[in-house]
């Protein structure tokens, strides 16, 4: 009975560890039912040969014991925790400060890569930041998107943005300081009080009422100055202050490019590759590409390619938004169509924002759970490699050096992906300042902790994704220029093909155009009658060469009455689809409405 010494970690004391002898037949018992609940806060992990009692802690077991059992009685209550989350974020919240946050701490990962997320994180709008060196027309585009001019814009051929400007909704127009900011617990912006006042005095909200920024923020950046410039004129660390801790935050980053003046600076790269980590947030948008001709286009997009290539990690090639983001006239007008499309795709891209902020919200969370769980493995490897006595200094130095070896050493060990990896040279300024015999050994009980929640908790959640934007009422964003995407003719595509003759007016009906030939056709093959068979009109159709699922699909389309047999007006509009598919334009799973036959058409309007 007492020949066995267990181990007990307890995770809702967090930081105790009892090591103890104690009647086996007690702990089994006890560890037992815990465990049975299915809310486990104990962990029992067999035994070693010693007998003599001992227990290490600052609590005592009966403290320990008595919390366990509590948290047991309330997991009695509370049988699938992710059942209980009103919404994705609720259910993030409560895994961040249960889970991942243990570890930050322990590990100092606020310290060495992000701070500490409060609620205001977890809960904010879907936001999107611009970024660019100076005058690439990153304003403009902010004012093209909002639809009207917000307060503290300044546009100009000249640097003009000088702050970080969040662009948000509110009542009346305002400017609010930086230092009222970070001191509002409705904003998550507390965190950059620790860039300090001369941040501060370049960092404000301009506030104004307009439906774009009912569902999203923007946030205009000072244009990215060169080398040291960028340093001293600004007197922060521009990169370290976005990098670190907007891009993280945003839901995307634009990088803007000017065509006509193509440059990308070393600190414009610079900021790029700090970006890597974050491309699945990056679109790269060629703006002023109306003020080249078509082929300098060509010779200017090339050139934009072949730089990002050296740049961005991935191995697709990166996808470049090209055109002209203002309200002002095109200069080459050759790529007006282009540019339609390429807008739209963006500005699609941009308004379904609000209806994946929760699966980005959860991607982050997860790569910032990949992070700190390699940050727990490097900070306890260089403790464990530190002497006890002599040599420290020179131990520390050593291990900087060959961090790439301690990175080496840990993916081995712990099959941790060489991408989970936090930059190596950002590591090496940092742990400069840290005496590594003060960090904490690895306490396989967080690392544990948080396998649990990446394994178990998380996809629970991810389930809820799919109805959580139905159940918030998540609206896609509208107001500004996403009011002028649909349902005008301006709009790319707005004439042809399945959209030809939609704004033609109520009485005319496109199909009737080319009547004359269908008439032909249909009297060839319904030999008289009102109505053909599906089998000939099938024959008909096969000696297009398209495939049967396009065949059947417009066969489904024309046959308006649904009866199998198609009149002339429905053998008409077969024809018609037809012709659209053939000349490459896709097909509408439902007709539109300016493509019913008249008589269907007013049946319709009626009923
Ligand atoms: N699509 C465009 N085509 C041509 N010129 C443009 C376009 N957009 C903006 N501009 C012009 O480019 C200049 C810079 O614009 P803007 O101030 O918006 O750029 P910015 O990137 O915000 O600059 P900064 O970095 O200084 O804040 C202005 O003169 C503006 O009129």
């Amino acid at each position: 009975m007492f020949r066995f010494k267990n181990r007990v970690v307890c995770y809702t004391c967090k930081d105790d560890y009892y090591q103890m002898q104690w009647s086996r037949c007690l702990i089994t018992t006890y560890a037992n039912v815990v465990l049975s609940t299915g809310d486990c806060r104990l962990q029992f992990s067999g035994h070693v040969n010693a007998c003599r009692p001992r227990i290490f802690g600052k609590t005592s077991l009966w403290t320990c014991q008595t919390r366990c059992i509590s948290s047991w009685i309330s997991g009695l209550f509370k049988q699938d925790e992710t059942r209980s989350f009103n919404s994705v974020r609720d259910g993030l919240k409560s895994m961040y400060s249960q889970c991942l946050e243990p570890l930050e701490t322990t590990y100092l990962f606020h310290d060495f890569h992000s701070p500490k997320l409060r609620s205001a994180d977890f809960d904010y709008k879907p936001s999107v930041m611009l970024i660019g060196q100076y005058s690439t027309g990153k304003t403009t585009f902010l004012q093209h998107i909002v639809g009207k001019d917000y307060p503290g814009m300044r546009i100009g051929p000249e640097p003009t943005t000088d702050k970080f400007i969040v662009i948000m909704n509110g009542k009346e127009d305002s400017i609010v300081p930086g230092n009222a900011l970070v001191v509002d617990a409705n904003m998550p912006y507390a965190p950059l009080s620790k860039f300090g006042n001369k941040f501060l005095n370049r960092f404000q909200a301009s506030v104004t009422s307009t439906p774009v920024l009912e569902n999203l923020t923007l946030i205009d950046t000072p244009g990215i100055l060169s080398g040291e410039k960028q340093l001293i004129d600004r007197g922060y660390d521009f990169i370290q202050v976005w990098v670190q801790w907007f891009a993280e935050r945003v839901d995307r980053v634009i990088l803007l490019f000017d065509a006509h003046k193509l440059d990308v600076s070393d600190e414009f790269k610079r900021t790029i590759e700090v970006l890597n980590m974050y491309e699945d947030k990056l679109k790269i948008v060629l703006n002023k590409a109306d003020r080249v001709s078509p082929q300098q286009l060509m010779r200017v997009y090339g050139a934009l390619m072949w730089s990002l290539g050296k740049i961005v990690n991935t191995p697709e090639v990166v996808r470049v938004y090209t055109g002209s983001f203002w309200k002002q006239p095109l200069q080459h007008t050759a790529n007006r169509h282009l540019f339609e499309l390429e807008h739209q795709d963006l500005f699609k891209d941009l308004q379904s924002l609000p209806k994946q902020n929760s699966i980005r919200k959860l991607n982050d969370f997860i790569r910032r759970s990949r992070l700190a769980k390699v940050h727990a493995y490097i900070i306890s490897e260089l403790k464990s490699e530190m002497p006890r006595l002599f040599g420290r200094e020179v131990a520390k130095q050593r291990l900087i050096d060959e961090l790439d070896t301690v990175y080496r050493r840990i993916q081995s060990r712990y099959g941790v992906s060489a991408g989970d990896f936090p930059d190596i040279n950002q590591m090496r300024r940092k742990l400069k300042d840290y005496d590594f015999t003060k960090f904490k050994v690895l306490d396989s009980s967080l690392i544990d902790a948080l396998d649990d929640m990446l394994n178990k908790k998380i996809p629970p959640l991810m389930s809820m994704l799919p109805n959580e934007s139905l159940q918030l009422n998540t609206e896609d964003v509208s107001g500004g220029v996403f009011d002028l995407m649909e349902n005008n003719p301006f709009q790319s595509g707005a004439t042809e093909g399945v959209n030809e003759g939609k704004y033609d007016g109520s009485e005319t009906w496109i199909v009737a155009k080319h009547m004359a030939e269908y008439e032909k056709s249909f009297q060839r093959i319904s030999g008289g009658k009102e109505k053909v068979s599906g089998a000939a009109v099938r024959d008909e159709l096969m000696k297009s060469h398209l495939p049967n699922t396009e065949l059947a699909l417009i066969w489904r389309l024309a046959d308006v009455d649904n009866d199998g047999y198609f009149d002339i007006k429905q053998w008409a509009l077969a024809n018609h689809l037809l012709k659209i598919r053939l000349a490459g334009h896709e097909l509408p799973h439902t007709l539109p409405h300016h493509l019913l036959p008249p008589a269907s058409k007013n049946v319709s309007d009626h009923s």
